[in-house]
């Protein structure tokens, strides 16, 4: 059977206490180490960044008050300010290990223990120890993405004036929030605004993408699940839900969250509580959450694809992005500001936009909307020379309307066939990114990377 965790270091100079916490902590973890002084602690978890430490204040030899130790403790935290540590203190030493946990113990036990509470204290700790690792590793991974914890949220059309209004009045509410609007329109910088302004931005936003998480983990993602709830779950994990506790989550892509799962995620929302697969023990959570999705408000009014009781949940405030060619007042703006920021990134010199190349950027329909745009701007940047940015730097299709309609090839050359079945299925489908790549037989990922090649 396989332990949940990886490593405890139990630190205590008594042979017989560390050899009894060794055992009362046997399967839970793959390794125990034992270290005989605090010394050599710090060191050790530079290196090998363990799930738990169980700590002896020694405070019983320590002539006074156990403030040795507690320099150690604050060492420790120092080393790693997520270390699950567990205080091991003597009978009726309460107040020590009060200072301790002010100090960033996790938790404290007192000598003699039992081993089921041991257990129970170290298990508690390393798994909030992992739920943090795995919010922050979260909070990375999204700004990675495009760095949109970064950018701000640009635009001055009509259209945008609408949506930060709706923004500033619906942060503060704690409300859900429902936005729609085609990919790239910028539906996580708006969610993520919503969470900047909110009473919850002290907390990072937590969010899952249903778009790119893989069908059969939704339920896990979002719920969570305890050891041995199905093949492979080796430990006990939280899921979204319960990490977002406090804060925001960011639920994108909802609309490809499967029927049978849509009751539990309604009643988990109503209820205030979720039960992880493998328990029949609620966990009650404080979540406000942000919804986004690229269906039109008529696909997700089909209730034999979206149950509308969860709709009615989330959509108590709805936004909607208008995609790009609605708002092309905005288009100058936003290249002007991915134009400056590339040509920072890459040490390029400030070029001009002519007016003869700026008027066909902002006729053009822009498919893949903002995120598009980003790109061409970023490729105009690599590509450019001379003193003013050309028509050529920027990757726009030749417009032959209608003929990328037809199927009749002009040519054999496989770029282009390609280039043409991809306009196809996204007029098709109205720009929809996911409808389009299920029409094509690719991921969203693989198509992104295609209307990229191509300039679409
Ligand atoms: N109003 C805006 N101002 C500045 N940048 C924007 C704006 N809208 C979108 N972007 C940029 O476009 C890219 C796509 O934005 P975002 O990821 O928020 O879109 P999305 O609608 O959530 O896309 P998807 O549905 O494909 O997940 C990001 O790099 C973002 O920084």
């Amino acid at each position: 059977m396989d332990a949940p965790f990886d490593l405890a270091v139990v630190c205590d100079d008594d042979p017989d206490i560390a050899l009894a916490a060794k055992l009362a902590l046997r399967g839970m973890f793959k390794e125990i180490e034992t270290l005989a002084s605090p010394r050599e602690l710090q060191d050790f978890i530079k290196a090998r960044a363990p799930d738990a430490i169980l700590l002896d204040l020694n405070f019983e030899r320590a002539a006074t008050d156990g403030s040795e130790g507690l320099d150690y403790l604050g060492r420790i935290m120092t080393a790693d300010p997520e270390a699950a540590v567990v205080i091991i203190t003597a009978h009726g030493a309460v107040s020590v290990a009060v200072e301790a946990i002010k100090r960033g113990a996790s938790d404290f036990v007192a000598k003699p223990w039992s081993n089921e509470r041991l257990a129970a204290t170290v298990r508690s700790a390393a798994a909030l120890r992992q739920t943090r690792l795995e919010a922050q590793l979260e909070r990375g991974r999204s700004s990675e993405l495009g760095h949109n914890g970064e950018t701000p949220l640009l635009g001055d059309s009509e259209a945008m004036e609408r949506v930060r209004t709706l923004i500033d009045r619906a942060a503060p509410t704690d409300a859900n929030v429902l936005i729609l609007g085609e990919n790239g329109t910028g539906k996580e910088i708006v969610a993520r605004e919503i969470h900047r302004k909110s009473r919850r931005s002290g907390q990072p936003m937590l969010s899952i993408d249903l778009g790119a998480t893989a069908e059969s983990l939704f339920e896990s993602e979002l719920f969570g699940h305890t050891k041995g709830a199905f093949t492979g779950a080796s430990g006990d994990r939280m899921g979204r839900l319960k990490a977002a506790d406090q804060s925001t989550l960011f639920l994108d892509e909802i609309g490809n969250l499967p029927l049978h799962l849509q009751p539990k995620l309604l009643t988990a929302l109503e209820q205030r509580q979720v039960v992880p697969l493998g328990s029949n023990r609620p966990v009650t959570i404080d979540v406000r959450v942000v919804a986004a999705t690229n269906l039109t408000s008529d696909r997700l009014g089909d209730e034999t694809r979206f149950r509308q009781d969860l709709l009615f949940r989330l959509n108590t405030i709805e936004i909607h992005l208008p995609p790009l060619r609605a708002r092309r007042d905005d288009i100058p703006r936003l290249l002007e500001h991915y134009l400056r920021l590339y040509e920072r990134k890459y040490e390029r010199p400030e070029r001009l936009v002519p007016a003869d190349v700026m008027e066909p950027l902002v006729k053009h329909d822009w498919p893949g909307n903002v995120r598009a745009l980003r790109h061409a701007a970023e490729r105009a940047v690599i590509m450019a020379d001379g003193t003013a940015y050309r028509l050529d730097d920027f990757p726009l299709p030749q417009r032959h309307e209608g003929a990328a309609l037809s199927l009749v090839p002009g040519s054999l050359n496989l770029d282009q066939l390609e280039r043409q079945m991809i306009e196809r299925a996204l007029r098709m489908h109205h720009f929809n990114i996911s409808l389009a790549a299920s029409e094509l037989g690719l991921s969203r990922g693989a198509l992104y990377r295609r209307m990229e090649k191509h300039g679409l």
